[in-house]
């Protein structure tokens, strides 16, 4: 099999008097896409988190094509896109400054994402007063603009309807095709053309 490019070895971290993760690993590879499938508070966000480098484990090692990585700010951080309520959006400027913000030299890129999320008549609005739903599909416009080879989904198809959930879909099915890699946690099925892997985290706690 080809070389991971993100992998997780022997993670370990504990919340309050838990052993959330206990010796966990987990290996992603090019064109992979993971569904993060368990009950309320088994670890879905919090694995998305580590895996983010917004929440560092006790001990274990992330790697990135096979290297270590510890800063947020070197080259594979910069490849991992992760989108959860937060959005990464500021609320007060309009959808298309948003939008101008994280991509400001290429409108090619920024039409076509307009485009694949129907934001055209959203883009004067701000985000702040849009509903949860079309605040999800910005968040996945910022996703596509940052070009990132791993997406981090936390809860991605809250709020949206049978349509933008179809067209989310569509999206990951066309990132998986260019080699991406998805990771996303929910209690719902997304209605993706070829089944995801399912990660229950029943075996991540060894304890
Ligand atoms: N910052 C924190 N400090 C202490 N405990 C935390 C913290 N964040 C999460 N937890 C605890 O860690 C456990 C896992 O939380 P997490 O949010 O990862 O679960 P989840 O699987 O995403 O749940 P849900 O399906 O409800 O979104 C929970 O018991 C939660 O209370």
């Amino acid at each position: 099999m080809s070389e991971a490019i993100l992998s997780a070895t022997n993670l370990w971290l504990r919340r309050g008097e838990r052993e959330l993760f206990n010796g966990y690993s987990l290996q992603l590879h090019a064109a992979d896409v993971l569904w993060l499938r368990a009950p309320n508070g088994r670890g879905k966000t919090t694995l998305l988190r580590i895996l983010a480098g917004l929440v560092t484990p006790e001990t274990g090692r992330l790697s990135w094509r096979g290297q270590g990585f510890a800063s947020r700010m070197d080259e594979s951080r910069q490849a991992i896109g992760f989108l959860d309520e937060r959005l990464g959006l500021s609320r007060d400027l309009s959808v298309a400054d948003n939008l101008r913000y994280i991509a400001d030299t290429c409108a090619t890129q920024t039409a076509v994402a307009i485009d694949a999320l129907e934001l055209a008549p959203l883009l004067a609005r701000r985000v702040g007063q849009l509903s949860t739903g079309q605040k999800k599909r910005v968040g996945m416009a910022r996703l596509l603009l940052e070009n990132a080879v791993v997406w981090l989904l936390d809860e991605p198809a809250n709020g949206l309807d049978d349509t933008n959930r179809a067209r989310l879909s569509a999206l990951i099915e066309a990132h998986r095709a260019q080699g991406g890699v998805c990771v996303f946690a929910s209690h719902d099925e997304l209605p993706l053309a070829r089944p995801p892997r399912i990660e229950t985290l029943e075996g991540a706690c060894a304890a």
